[in-house]
């Protein structure tokens, strides 16, 4: 096992909340690596943000402990700050001031010489590709330069652990994918762990490791790829010369049922590559077209949350990071 990057046991938030306590955070475990691209994903309301914000000192934990970058969250509050990088929903840039001058007052937050500073600046900025618009007025940015622009920030001062919240909601499939790029040049090129949270499946791909949070707790932990094959089998579905003679000889050779949908010849299997070559060899039957489809992350999620995640959307509580709520 490497290094962890972030280490929770037993984190627990309760909200007073007036009359009834709400118990956001039910006591959850979790394991890190340095390195990965995590992944957090849970319907509204299952404690994500509320995790995400005990993990980045902005709001203390009932019970339990949580270590980030080596530090406490608690007792360590300060050397945890300096270690980590914020990108949340809301949009926390200086819209009169240009790119490059939102970058230096948050250099100057963190205290980094005016070398350090200028080195880091051009790097960021070349990173998320606005190095060619660091002297324009935020303003004029479209959505998402913005965006990058708030990621370039979040990584000035060099993190260990960048954190982003919903770092695409609202953007275009486009824009989207351009974030995405950068962060998977971040994982390929840099040490950096990054925790994300997001409402597209689609996006959790690109994660190493995905957690599921529900009801305050961690349902289900793993890659992308155990998760899938956890929750079910592949669909083959063949187009061929002869459908009954396939179905007899799939039963016959490869001790599986097949049967007909929608015309083709349909089989489940654990893993479709390794049956796919089989079918060619010991079918005899001529066949035409073959497509094998997997599991996908929106199957996996409905399975342990009991909802699709777009079922599981709704307007978005702003999060506003260091503001000091307890
Ligand atoms: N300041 C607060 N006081 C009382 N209850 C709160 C507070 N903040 C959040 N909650 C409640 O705690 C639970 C978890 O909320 P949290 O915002 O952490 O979930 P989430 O998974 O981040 O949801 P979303 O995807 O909507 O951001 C919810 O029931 C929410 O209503």
């Amino acid at each position: 096992m490497g290094e962890a990057a972030i280490e929770v046991v037993g984190l627990t938030k309760r909200y007073p909340s007036g009359g009834t306590p709400v118990d956001a955070v039910r006591g959850i475990d979790l394991r890190v690596e340095a390195g990965q691209t995590y992944g957090f994903l849970g319907p509204n309301g299952a404690g994500k943000s509320t995790t995400i914000e005990m993990l980045c000192t902005i709001r203390n934990p009932t019970a339990g402990t949580a270590r980030v970058a080596g530090y406490d969250v608690v007792r360590q509050r300060d050397q945890v700050r300096r270690r980590i990088g914020l990108v949340f929903q809301q949009q926390t840039l200086d819209l009169q001031l240009t790119a490059e001058q939102n970058l230096r007052f948050h250099a100057e937050l963190y205290g980094l010489s005016r070398a350090d500073a200028d080195r880091r600046i051009g790097e960021v900025l070349e990173m998320v590709a606005l190095a060619d618009r660091r002297g324009d007025q935020v303003q004029r940015f479209s959505g998402g330069m913005r965006r990058r622009l708030e990621i370039a920030r979040g990584l000035v001062h060099a993190p260990q652990v960048l954190f982003l919240d919903e770092p695409t909601i609202g953007l275009d499939p486009q824009t989207r994918a351009a974030i995405w790029d950068h962060l998977q040049w971040l994982r390929e090129n840099t040490s950096i762990t990054v925790f994300v949270t997001t409402h597209y499946m689609d996006e959790a791909e690109h994660c190493d490791r995905i957690a599921i949070m529900d009801h305050g707790e961690i349902v289900v932990e793993d890659t992308p790829e155990a998760l899938k094959s956890r929750v079910g089998t592949d669909r083959i579905a063949l187009r061929t010369d002869d459908d009954e003679l396939a179905i007899t000889r799939v039963r016959e050779r490869l001790g599986i049922e097949a049967g007909m949908h929608e015309g083709q010849v349909t089989l489940a299997v654990a893993d479709g590559a390794q049956v796919v070559p089989r079918l060619f060899t010991e079918l005899g039957v001529g066949i035409r077209s073959v497509t094998v489809t997997r599991p996908s992350l929106d199957d996996v999620f409905l399975t342990y949350t009991g909802r699709t995640i777009r079922d599981s959307e709704g307007p978005q509580a702003p999060s506003s990071p260091f503001a000091g709520r307890r």
